[in-house]
């Protein structure tokens, strides 16, 4: 039994390290055969997508994202997945949050409060406003991973991919894939025209607005959409009718594409500049806006002030320019630009000392202001003048910008930023003349076309009279006939009626304005200033002048009294 024992034993150990080792081999072959087949699944399917499907990737801080993202939001097909990101917004914090579009888009239009019998109380209006804004429009688009679709009669498929790099708190920092079958990616590129066109479209006349900034520490600045607005008429701007002429007769001839050629013929830099300088809240921005809005231009802003924006961010952010636009970057002064700043300071303290009440109101504001902007720019480093100067016309410098810079102290800027070539135009913009606040008082209170209540306008129509007579018998196609122009005749009266009223309101406007201005001191208010007060009597213009006397009294007073806590 013994021997039997010891005789099997070597056996039963070696078969058992023979079995372990087949095992290990099997795992071994299993793990290769495994990985060959994943690596054959990854090859096949690079093989495909490389010679029998085109693909097209967007990325994330190009406007193309927006714009499929936008057009995606819009497409029912696209709401069938099973995997999908619902919200509000259409695409995420980058984009502007349009109301407005909502508005259009739900379909629902409300009558206007007005005081006719048939339109609803304010109060109606606003109970059923406030109720339908609750319910903002949900949009859903595919979430992250594969989707397919199909576009025209052909499949497509669309991948959302989260950016691994990113960090945590920026959630919308993805990469997209569209791809289609077949080698020939035109299916694509037609979508991406639509959905551009769709972007684009909804825009209309508005003027839009971008922002220079990033929107995570550690990434690079780049030019994001913050909104697009009704263009303002240039006729609202208050200005010297010689100057607003002036301002936009010379955009135009720069932008004249012969002025191009002859720029370039010469071998002279095609880039134009200008200086929009003055005290706060006398219309430099608006200006600017307005501008951009008649010659549908797109504005772009930048923030020199900004903490994070070096040399290569803004170098970037000039090169990423389009070619015709309008860049705006506000209180130049404010950012590192200006020369020995400290310096200049002391020195314009002393040099503008005021020698008129009016003058030391002003100075003395300024100075006031000064005080916060310097205590913020020791902590910020800021852009340097030179860094400014290459981007506006260095040698690597874009062309065909149109670059405005407004300050409120034009007299601490250096001189090379203010040569010909870097500033072509200034435009000086003052406290309010009495001639300005005739013009401000007189579109504040004259009656514009977008001001009559729409709803009360298409009511006045007889079409609804005229739909409902149609609706009866053949032969009463006389009779309606007759009432169809007496229906005429008492429309053709009533806006004869009306354009006496406009007429006679115009006149009265007009007198009231001349009262008004009368009142005011000349060049002592800004017109954001009077533009408040105004605002503020926006249905009443007498009690306007009736308050005028005291409001100068008391905005003087406040003046002083915040000038003495300043000194
Ligand atoms: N000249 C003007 N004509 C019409 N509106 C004006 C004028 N100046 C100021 N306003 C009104 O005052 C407000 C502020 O104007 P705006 O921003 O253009 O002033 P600004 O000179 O750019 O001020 P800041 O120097 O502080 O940037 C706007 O609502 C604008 O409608």
């Amino acid at each position: 039994m013994a021997e039997n024992t010891t005789a099997t034993s070597p056996t039963n150990s070696f078969s058992q390290t023979d079995t372990a080792i087949l095992d290990a081999l099997y795992v071994i072959l299993l793990a290769t055969f495994g990985a060959s087949f994943q690596y054959l699944i990854w090859y096949a399917k690079d093989i495909v997508e490389r010679y029998f499907m085109s693909t097209a990737e967007i990325r994330f801080d190009d406007e193309t994202f927006n714009y499929f993202m936008y057009w995606m939001s819009r497409q029912p097909n696209m709401s069938k997945t099973n995997r999908f990101v619902a919200g509000v917004k259409t695409s995420g914090y980058w984009s502007d949050d349009c109301s407005d579009d909502e508005d259009d888009e739900k379909g629902i239009e409300l009558d206007e409060p007005g005081c006719g019998e048939n339109e609803p109380s304010f109060e109606e209006y606003w109970a059923k406003l406030t109720g339908r804004d609750k319910y903002r429009t949900l949009r859903y688009t595919p979430s992250e991973g594969r989707h397919f679709f199909w576009y025209r009669g052909k499949p497509l498929m669309l991948e959302r991919q989260q950016q691994q790099q990113s960090p945590l708190w920026v959630m919308n920092n993805e990469t997209l894939y569209v791809s289609c079958i077949g080698r020939n990616p035109a299916i694509i590129k037609d979508l991406l025209n639509e959905a551009q066109q769709t972007y684009v479209e909804r825009d209309g006349n508005r003027t839009v607005i971008y922002r220079g900034q990033r929107l995570y520490t550690g990434q690079q600045f780049g030019w994001y959409r913050c909104m697009a607005r009704c263009p303002r008429p240039l006729s609202t701007v208050v200005l010297d009718q010689a100057q607003k002429d002036e301002f936009i007769s010379d955009i135009k001839e720069y932008l004249h594409p012969r002025t191009r050629r002859w720029y370039s013929n010469r071998g002279i830099p095609y880039r134009r500049g200008y200086l929009l300088h003055g005290p706060p809240g006398t219309g430099k921005t608006s200006l600017c806006f307005a501008a951009a809005g008649l010659l549908s231009l797109k504005l772009y802003l930048l923030n020199l002030d900004s903490k994070a924006l070096d040399e290569d961010n803004l170098a970037s952010l000039f090169h990423d320019l389009p070619r015709r636009c309008i860049v705006l970057l506000e209180d130049v002064d404010t950012a590192g630009v200006t020369h020995t700043r400290g310096k200049t300071t002391d020195s314009s303290k002393d040099k503008d000392k005021p020698t008129d009440s009016t003058d030391h109101t002003e100075a003395e504001e300024l100075e006031g202001k000064d005080k916060d902007k310097d205590k913020k720019e020791d902590k910020s480093p800021g852009i340097t003048l030179s860094a400014l100067l290459n981007v506006i016309d260095g040698v690597a410098a874009s062309e065909g910008r149109i670059l405005v810079m407004t300050t409120n102290h034009p007299e601490k800027l250096d001189a090379a930023l203010l040569r010909p070539g870097r500033v072509d135009l200034s435009i000086a913009f003052g406290r309010t003349t009495q001639a300005d606040i005739e013009e401000l008082f007189t579109s504040i209170y004259t009656t514009m076309e977008g001001d009559l209540p729409r709803a009360a306008a298409s009511r006045r129509l007889p079409n609804g009279a005229a739909k409902h007579l149609t609706n009866g018998s053949a032969n009463h196609n006389h009779e309606n006939g007759k009432v169809e122009y007496a229906e005429k005749r008492k429309q053709e009266e009533n806006d004869k009626e009306q354009k006496r009223r406009l007429h006679d309101l115009r006149v009265r406007i007009s007198k009231l304005a001349t009262d008004f201005s009368a009142i005011m001191p000349n060049g002592e208010f800004t017109a954001a200033e009077i533009q408040g007060y105004l605002l503020n009597h926006k249905d009443s213009p007498e009690a306007a002048i009736g308050g005028a006397d005291a409001w100068v009294q008391g905005l003087r007073e406040k003046k002083s009294a915040q000038d003495s806590i300043l000194a």
